[in-house]
């Protein structure tokens, strides 16, 4: 099992209650599986936990059974899970290393300290600047890029260590819609050929839901709901932002005036309304 969460709270230090939990699930199948919730609810604290960073990073009290990759969360040192798991958060930013003179040697600084050949460090930078399409920014000194570039490049340094678990904590806060579409369309290519579960944590229905067939929603640290986009998107609805088109469902829908599946897409959005009311 890549994640497996029975019964895990977590309770960060000086807090006197959990403010995740209790949380039981596993990942699905699938290449993607998104944790919806609003401000607050929990994302990014789980999405840490996942990323193993108690208790180096995040210390409190930790409670239940948190495995990735059938290694306990608490008992592995976050350097062991770095290699295999990767968290990219919403501030790209805070993580550059700020010790790097270029985006390639940004990009390099993972798999130096994996300790690889050189040639092989060479072939991991190309490939993360070729799925990030961030091959004309290779040269530049991290501190100049912008905010979406930024976010390009943090994602190629997390590439290029090969994550098997990659946890998008809105990590394409800064990009256009067109260059998250392309960019989540690339990591699905990366994920299928690597054999990579990705992820994502979102505040936004879209674009997620088009990738996605299952997803979770996170209330007050604790699951609302979990199961596909169909069954969530009601409950969903009430926590995260959509489109005025999809609230519009959601309104059909309480008044029974919706029939079937709800669109993950554009096109299944459009599709949907001509079959159920182009006739009227
Ligand atoms: N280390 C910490 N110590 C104490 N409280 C924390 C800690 N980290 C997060 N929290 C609190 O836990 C709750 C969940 O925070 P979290 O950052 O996980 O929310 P989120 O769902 O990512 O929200 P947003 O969409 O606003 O980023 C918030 O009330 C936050 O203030």
């Amino acid at each position: 099992m890549v994640v497996t969460l029975k019964d895990v709270t977590f309770t960060p230090r000086g807090e006197d209650k959990p403010l995740l939990g209790p949380l039981s699930f596993t990942l699905p199948d699938d290449p993607f599986f998104v944790i919806y919730g609003g401000n607050g609810s929990g994302k990014s604290l789980l999405a840490q936990l996942l990323a193993g960073w108690f208790p180096e990073q995040l210390t409190g009290n930790l409670n239940g059974t948190l495995q990735i990759f059938g290694q306990d969360i608490g008992q592995t040192p976050l350097s062991t899970h770095a290699a295999q798991t990767q968290l990219i958060q919403q501030s790209p930013l805070l993580q550059l290393s700020g010790c790097t003179f270029s985006v390639e040697e940004e990009i390099a600084f993972g798999p130096e300290n994996l300790a690889l050949p050189p040639d092989e460090i060479l072939r991991r930078i190309n490939e993360a600047l070729n799925i990030t399409h961030s091959q004309h920014l290779r040269t530049r000194h991290p501190s100049t890029l912008s905010g979406g570039e930024a976010q390009r490049v943090v994602l190629a340094c997390a590439l290029a260590m090969r994550p098997k678990l990659l946890l998008l904590d809105e990590a394409f806060s800064r990009l256009t819609p067109k260059a998250t579409a392309q960019l989540l369309s690339e990591l699905r290519s990366y994920a299928l050929h690597y054999g990579c579960k990705i992820i994502l944590f979102e505040r936004a229905f879209l674009p997620a839901a088009k990738y996605c067939f299952q997803a979770l929603v996170l209330k007050h640290g604790q699951t609302l709901i979990q199961g596909s986009i169909s069954q969530v998107f009601q409950i969903a609805m009430t926590q995260i932002n959509a489109p005025d088109a999809w609230q519009v469902v959601q309104l059909l829908s309480t008044h029974h005036a919706w029939s079937g599946e709800f669109p993950r897409t554009e096109s299944e959005l459009i599709s949907a309304f001509k079959e159920q009311y182009a006739d009227l």
